[in-house]
């Protein structure tokens, strides 16, 4: 037997009770709760099992009663539905209906769980005269159900239908849904019938249903919301929105599991990056003071598709210390950690305003980190500082006491800093540098993500940019070839550009960035912003230019060759790749293709 997400065994025992009962609106009452018809919740209502077992002159007396009563709702008992798969403060929220004088009506586990309890409930199957069957597929897929729930208590029409068929109604609905999602992604995956069978169908029914009529029903879906529904009812909670608010939760709640569902789905089937519609289910993590700027409102939220699952990132991120995150801190400190995660050895990034400012790889962090300040010390104050190794009690005593390089004396200061991990020291120490640094650690990101990005009216979509020096061939097209050291930091260099700006020139040697261009609208004048930076010690140096070069004499190519670069990292495929390779050639300077470009807008 495949049993259900929620382990309902008693599935197996009722179904086997009933099989020997046919057809199944005659089988008598199922649980110790039903001895007699079901009708408590409504003095008229009548189960089908009482008129499938009255003569039919008793049968007619009661349809008669129906018809002759006047049509009102007016139940003596109001009824809640539960049905969790999720179980937390079950007893809870059961109990503290059954005190406001809810009959509780329940599927198999939640029932059980209700009565372990002490709640006294009845039973679904009650209700339907039918077993849950199916492997738990089909328990609440009823009229008796759906009825209860869908029915306008205001349109005399419905109510007379309720009557005649005997169905009670409901006034709240509890439902939380099969764990699909903690299914999917737990560790080493699931099976895919496994999947398939933790796809709820009757949870998201009914809970459609009871938001759709959340002006007669209280739909509740989340169990932070148990206190304000037993407030709301004991007349407490003034909230006039109350109904709505649940209502449009529910209705969220079941898109954001189908769209997990869909994903899945997608996976198993077709597969591929770009579905040809797409919902992105996403999770406030945090209201923001303001956006961009202070006359900007802003939130941050947390993706929620299954690929981003563990897939590392900021977004993740837990801050240890500091002031809230800000809109641009989330910017800044995503640029850092993208850069940073880039390096194999120890390495510090900073970064200011989204781009790298300083980045230094070497086997002793310490060094690294003054480095990378040091290559930019009038930027990175204010910066953000990123390492990919642990923050140790010695790193952090370092970060609090360097002083600015500009005067010698100043502690230098940083909005954030981010890091794998911390030593307890480590963390101790930093948050006693300022009560604002704001401390984060993040998990590395997984590489071969979707990257999404809004412009005016819709979303580009495109692979994360994935390639490393290691996946690139750096062809030597000029005469020079570079000597290995100068590869080494020709692909350093590369690294580094490939986080900045467009149009970018990085120039780095000896695992050090020295200078970099940023966001200029021209190459040229990104170029002398990097040797300006560099502050003249350029000679030898590796160049990296996130594209091509698209002229050469009297331009970029030569300008860098007249400041003694040693090498030239460039994509190439310009009309005027030959004017580069001449003007390289001409000043003895190597040159290096790599076909691959890292435009960053
Ligand atoms: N099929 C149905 O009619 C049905 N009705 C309710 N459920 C789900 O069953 C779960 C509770 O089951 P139990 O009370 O047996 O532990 C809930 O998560 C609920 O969403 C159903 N299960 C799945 O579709």
């Amino acid at each position: 037997m495949i049993q259900s997400p929620t382990g309902a065994a008693t599935t197996v025992s009722l179904s086997r009770l009933l099989l020997r009962r046919t057809p199944p609106y005659l089988v008598p009452s199922l649980s110790p709760h039903s001895a007699a018809p079901y009708n408590h919740s409504h003095p008229l209502r009548l189960s089908r099992f009482s008129l499938s077992h009255s003569s039919s002159s008793n049968r007619n007396v009661a349809m008669n009663a129906i018809s002759n009563q006047n049509v009102s709702h007016e139940p003596v008992s109001k009824q809640a539905l539960i049905s969790l798969s999720d179980k937390k403060d079950l007893a809870f929220v059961g109990n503290g209906l059954q005190e406001l004088g809810y009959t509780i009506v329940s599927t198999g586990g939640t029932a059980s769980a209700l009565e372990s309890a002490g709640v006294a409930v009845t039973k679904v199957e009650q209700l339907t005269q039918f077993p849950e069957m199916l492997d738990g597929r089909v328990k609440t897929l009823h009229p008796n159900i759906h009825g209860g729930i869908l029915a306008r208590r205001d349109q005399k029409h419905h109510i007379e239908a309720l009557n005649t068929h005997g169905i009670g109604t409901f006034d709240v609905v509890v439902v939380n849904l099969y764990p699909f999602y903690d299914k999917v992604t737990s560790t080493g995956g699931v099976e895919f019938e496994d999947g398939i069978e933790n796809i709820d169908i009757g949870g998201p029914a009914m809970i459609r249903a009871a938001a759709k009529n959340h002006k007669d029903v209280l739909v509740v879906v989340d169990s932070e919301d148990y206190s304000d529904l037993l407030e709301f009812l004991k007349g407490n909670q003034s909230d006039d929105k109350f109904r709505l608010k649940l209502a449009w939760k529910a209705f969220q709640h079941v898109a954001s599991y189908d769209s997990a569902v869909s994903e899945w789905l997608w996976k198993q089937s077709v597969g591929d990056k770009f579905p040809p519609s797409l919902t992105v289910p996403l999770l406030l993590k945090s209201s923001l003071r303001y956006g961009e700027n202070p006359h900007q409102k802003a939130a941050f939220y947390v993706d929620k598709r299954l690929s981003e699952v563990n897939a590392g990132g900021i977004a993740t991120s837990i801050q240890h210390h500091g002031k809230e995150m800000s809109y641009n801190n989330y910017l800044d400190a995503d640029a850092a950690w993208n850069c940073v995660c880039e390096f194999r050895n120890p390495t510090c990034v900073v970064v200011k305003h989204t781009n790298p400012c300083g980045v230094a790889s070497r086997d002793d962090i310490l060094e690294a980190y003054r480095l990378a300040v040091k290559a930019d010390p009038v930027s990175a104050f204010g910066g953000i500082v990123a390492f990919n190794v642990e923050v140790d009690e010695v790193l952090a005593k370092e970060i609090r006491e360097f002083r600015s390089p500009t005067d010698g004396e100043t502690r230098m200061f940083y909005e954030i800093v981010v890091a794998p991990s911390y030593t307890e020291k480590g963390l101790e120490i930093l948050r006693g540098k300022s009560k604002t640094l704001r401390i984060l650690e993040a998990k590395k990101n997984e590489a071969g993500k979707l990257s999404l990005r809004q412009v005016g009216g819709g979303w580009l979509a495109q692979d994360s940019d994935d390639l490393t020096p290691n996946n690139i061939q750096f062809s030597v097209v000029s005469e020079n070839a570079p000597q290995e050291s100068q590869l080494h930091d020709a692909e350093f260099a590369w690294l580094c550009v490939k986080h900045v700006k467009s149009n970018a020139i990085v120039i780095a040697k000896d695992n050090c960035m020295l200078g970099m261009g940023s966001g200029q609208p021209n190459r040229v004048e990104s170029l002398r912003i990097a040797i300006r930076k560099a502050g003249g010690d350029i000679k030898g140096a590796a160049l990296a230019s996130d594209a091509f070069f698209p002229f050469a004499w009297k331009d970029a190519v030569e300008e860098a060759c007249e400041n003694e670069i040693g090498v030239i990292a460039e994509p190439g495929g310009s009309i005027r790749d030959k004017d580069a390779i001449d003007c390289c050639n001409k000043y003895g300077v190597s040159l290096l293709f790599t076909n691959v470009r890292h435009f960053r807008h």
